[in-house]
C-alpha cells in the first residue's frame, strides 16, 4: 500500500512528468537538394532556393519525459539540461549559415524537419536513457515541426 518513509512516498508507481526547455537561436540557410537539378530544386523550393539564402529566428522547445526523483522532486535538474541545450543547439547552429558552417548540412536540405533530427540526433546520448520526448522547432511564428524521434 502507498505510504511514506521519512517525508518519502513509497509503495507506489513512478511519477511521469514531461519537462521542457525552450531556446532560441538565429541562422540562415537556402533550401537546395544537390540530388535535383537547378531547375527541379527551383521549382520545388521556390523563393527559399534563392542562392542568396534568408534568415530564421528559431525557437526550439526539447522536452523529456522522466519520473520524478522522489527525494530531489526533479526529473532533471533545468540547470543541467540547459547545458546539455548550449552544447547540441547553441554551439553549432546559433549564428550559423546552416548549410555552409554545419558539416551535417552539406549533403542533408536544411528543412526545419532535417534541423529537428540534427538536434534530436545531437542531444539524445547527452542525456539520460530514453529521456528525451520531443523535439519540437517553430521556424516561423506559423511553421511547426515535431520530431520524436520515430
Ligand atoms: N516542409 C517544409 N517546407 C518548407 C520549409 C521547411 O523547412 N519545411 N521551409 C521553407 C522556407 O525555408 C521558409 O521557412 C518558409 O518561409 P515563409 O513561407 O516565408 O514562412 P511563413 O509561412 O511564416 O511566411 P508568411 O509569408 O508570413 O506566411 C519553405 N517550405
Ligand atoms: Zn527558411
Amino acid at each position: 500500500m502507498a505510504g511514506e518513509l521519512r517525508g518519502v512516498p513509497v509503495g507506489r508507481s513512478p511519477r511521469i512528468v514531461y519537462l521542457s526547455r525552450i531556446e532560441s537561436f538565429s541562422a540562415s540557410h537556402r533550401l537546395h537538394s544537390h540530388q535535383l537539378s537547378d531547375e527541379e530544386n527551383l521549382r520545388i523550393f521556390g523563393k527559399c532556393n534563392n542562392p542568396n539564402g534568408h534568415g530564421h529566428n528559431y525557437k526550439v522547445e526539447v522536452t523529456l519525459r522522466k519520473e520524478v526523483d522522489p527525494v530531489t522532486g526533479m526529473a532533471m535538474n533545468l540547470v543541467d539540461l540547459k547545458a546539455v541545450m548550449q552544447r547540441a543547439i547553441m554551439e553549432t547552429l546559433d549564428h550559423k549559415n546552416l548549410d555552409k558552417d554545419v558539416p551535417y548540412f552539406q549533403s542533408i536540405v536544411s528543412t526545419t524537419e532535417n534541423v529537428a533530427i540534427y538536434i534530436w540526433d545531437n542531444m539524445v546520448n547527452l542525456l539520460p536513457d530514453g529521456s528525451l520526448y520531443e523535439v519540437k522547432i517553430h521556424e516561423t511564428d506559423k511553421n511547426i515541426v515535431c520530431y520524436r524521434g520515430e
